[in-house]
């Protein structure tokens, strides 16, 4: 679903890669936590799957597609099959719960006889069921994630991508988030979560594939946020 082979990601104006020589194969309805600190490379992988960026060597393969030679016309068609959740919602303030979701469907021309039918059924999944007139303002963080996560998912894309998803979030709010990613990944979704939250690492023992200085330094199943043995 989503292949790193041996990529390096320098940046203009930069002289030490953000990534160097990453291979990373995440299969079809994977949940995978990129974990390690900040400046690691976490969201330059999530970056170059979405093709905001570009690997500056190596080649990143999503759902069958090498991004390196996808021309710039299919690039919409490539993010309409990636949904993606960032850590501060970004949600559209004048707009109410339905219509944030509504939206995600309306700039794709959907009907609005399916936009009536999706979207209640996609608030009912993430738990939003009765708030939907509500606007951003009136709703706690982790209501307002939940749209987001809605709006991500609505047009039922292969491929979720989180970026902190649960960094503005309190703890037992945090777990509740990556419950309910853990449901939408159990329907299919394949799920990449960038995160430096060490207790839902621990308590979802997934795959944790984990970055220092832009190199994977360990990549396991059923792992922890901190491998057996490492005290720091
Ligand atoms: N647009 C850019 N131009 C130049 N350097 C960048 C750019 N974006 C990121 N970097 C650098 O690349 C490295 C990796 O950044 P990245 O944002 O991928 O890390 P991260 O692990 O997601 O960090 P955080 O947890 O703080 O979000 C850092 O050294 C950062 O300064």
């Amino acid at each position: 679903m989503i292949r790193f082979d041996h990529v390096t990601k320098t940046y203009p104006r930069s002289t030490r890669p953000a990534l160097f020589d990453v291979s990373i194969t995440i299969d079809r309805g994977e949940f995978v936590f990129i974990v390690g600190p900040s400046g690691s490379g976490k969201s330059t992988v999530l970056r170059l799957a979405l093709r905001e960026e570009q690997a500056t060597s190596g080649a990143v393969l999503v759902a069958g597609q090498d991004l390196g030679r996808l021309p710039l016309r299919k690039v919409p068609r490539l993010r309409r099959d990636i949904g993606t959740v960032f850590q501060d919602f970004r949600l559209l303030g004048n707009k109410n719960v339905f219509q944030n979701v509504a939206f995600a469907l309306q700039v794709l021309g959907k009907s609005g006889h399916y936009i009536r039918q999706v979207v209640p059924e996609t608030l009912e999944l993430v738990g939003l069921d009765g708030k939907a007139k509500r606007m951003p303002h009136e709703l706690s963080g982790g209501e307002q994630q939940r749209v987001a996560i809605a709006r991500a998912v609505v047009n039922r894309p292969s491929i979720l991508l989180c970026d902190e998803p649960t960094g503005n979030l309190d703890p037992a709010i945090s777990l509740d988030i990556v419950h309910l990613l853990d449901r939408i990944n159990q329907t299919g979704t394949t799920i990449v979560m960038a995160t430096h939250d060490d207790d839902i690492v621990n308590d979802m023992r997934r795959r944790v594939v984990e970055l220092s200085d832009g190199v994977v330094v360990r990549d396991e199943e059923d792992s922890l946020y901190l491998p057996k043995g490492d005290v720091g």
